[in-house]
């Protein structure tokens, strides 16, 4: 550790998918960009083949999370976590699942042991993961999971995670997570929205430095259901959380229309804005930025990052995906450790 501060955890994703080609890519440029130190959890032949496939020059070191930071000066640190088969770019294998699985859950368990700073994962397919039998939507439900099981509650102790979608013209985050469509209604209660919006205030406050957010929240309905004429959700779900926001001190209003939200005259007006299912968030997030958005779990015990996208199959290996994104997951999970640290510090002084 250099100054005493570990690195950040980087877990590999999905071996065929662009994961280790915007590790090799970020690491190489990180003076440039000011890429925080991170180690790689991940497999060390698979590395070095995928720098090798891509000519980059890339020296690999294997590493302890003690001394990733110091190595990352002059070495991309490795924590090995082998692969079962070798990957092939481009060609999911789920046979590569439990090496996928296990960089996550020891990214997680570095972090809880202080050993990193935060997480950070490169793209999972998911449906190769759901084909090994693993039995979460995502990352997102993953991590939540792993959080109940540290603090000593396999169960679930009904922990939300909040997934954030954060860039530079936008910070948006769907109540609703990795649900089809018409599941939707059912999920989406008062509590619900009460929950996530509360989480996200909190951290905009101590994560984002914005002390008093402002939160738009999304209708579920055309024209946020027409004063009913429309659908009833927006009146009896949505606008109920709303008022319990406020009553709380959280400057939340609504429910907006959706399609009227994010024009640019509309985001001057808030710091985040909730929608109630995932593309209606992630929609607006990714054609406002989708090289340089960040999807940032709250509402977890650990920092957690991820690019906005996914593992992008066709271009692993090719030397054409773009490292933006990783490279802004990597620096916003820097910047929150370091409010996180600067906020626990001031409160023991
Ligand atoms: N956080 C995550 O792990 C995450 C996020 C999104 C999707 N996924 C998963 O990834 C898999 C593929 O999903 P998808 O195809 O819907 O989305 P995707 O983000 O992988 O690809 C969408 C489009 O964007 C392009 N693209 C993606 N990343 C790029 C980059 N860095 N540079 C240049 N172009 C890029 C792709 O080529 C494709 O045309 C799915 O299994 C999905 O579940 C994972
Ligand atoms: N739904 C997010 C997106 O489309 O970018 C992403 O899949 C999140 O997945 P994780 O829960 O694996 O981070």
């Amino acid at each position: 550790m250099t100054g005493n501060r570990p690195a950040l955890a980087l877990s590999m994703g999905d071996p065929a998918g662009i994961g280790p080609d915007l590790a090799l890519t970020a690491w190489l440029n990180r003076a440039e960009l000011g890429v925080p130190a991170f180690f790689l959890i991940g497999d060390m032949a698979m590395l070095a083949e995928r720098a090798n496939l891509l000519g980059l020059n890339v020296p690999l070191r294997e590493t302890t999370p003690e001394q990733a930071a110091a190595d990352f000066a002059t070495a991309l640190p490795v924590l090995p976590v082998p692969l079962a088969v070798a990957a092939r770019p481009g060609t999911p294998d789920p046979a590569n699942a439990g090496a996928v699985i296990e960089a996550i859950r020891l990214a997680v368990e570095l972090t809880l042991n202080g050993r990193a700073r935060a997480v950070v994962t490169c793209p999972i397919a998911k449906s190769v993961l759901y084909a090994s039998g693993f039995a979460f939507p995502g990352h997102t439900e993953y991590l939540a999971h792993l959080a109940d099981l540290a603090a000593g509650s396999p169960e679930g102790r009904g922990l939300r995670p909040v997934m954030l979608l954060a860039g530079p013209q936008l910070r948006v985050a769907p109540v609703t997570i990795h649900i089809p469509l018409r599941q939707v209604p059912e999920a989406l209660t008062t509590e619900a929205i009460v929950e996530t919006a509360t989480i996200i205030a909190r951290d905009l406050a101590c994560r984002f430095g914005v002390p008093a957010p402002r939160i738009a929240v999304s209708g579920l309905n055309p024209h946020a259901g027409e004063d009913g004429a429309l659908g009833a959700e927006d009146a009896a779900i949505i606008a109920p959380a709303i008022a319990r926001l406020r009553a709380q001190g959280i400057d939340a209003f609504g429910p907006l229309p959706a399609d009227t939200m994010f024009h640019a005259e509309a985001r001057a007006g808030y710091d985040a804005a909730i929608c109630m299912y995932h593309d209606q968030a992630l929609i607006p997030a990714k054609t406002l930025g989708f090289h340089d958005s960040v999807n940032a779990t709250l509402g977890l015990p650990f920092i957690r990052t991820s690019p906005d996208h996914g593992t992008a199959f066709p271009l692993a290996g090719k030397g054409v995906a773009r490292a933006d994104s990783l490279v802004a997951a990597l620096r916003l999970a820097g910047s929150m450790a370091d409010a996180e640290t600067a906020s626990s510090t001031e409160s023991t002084s």
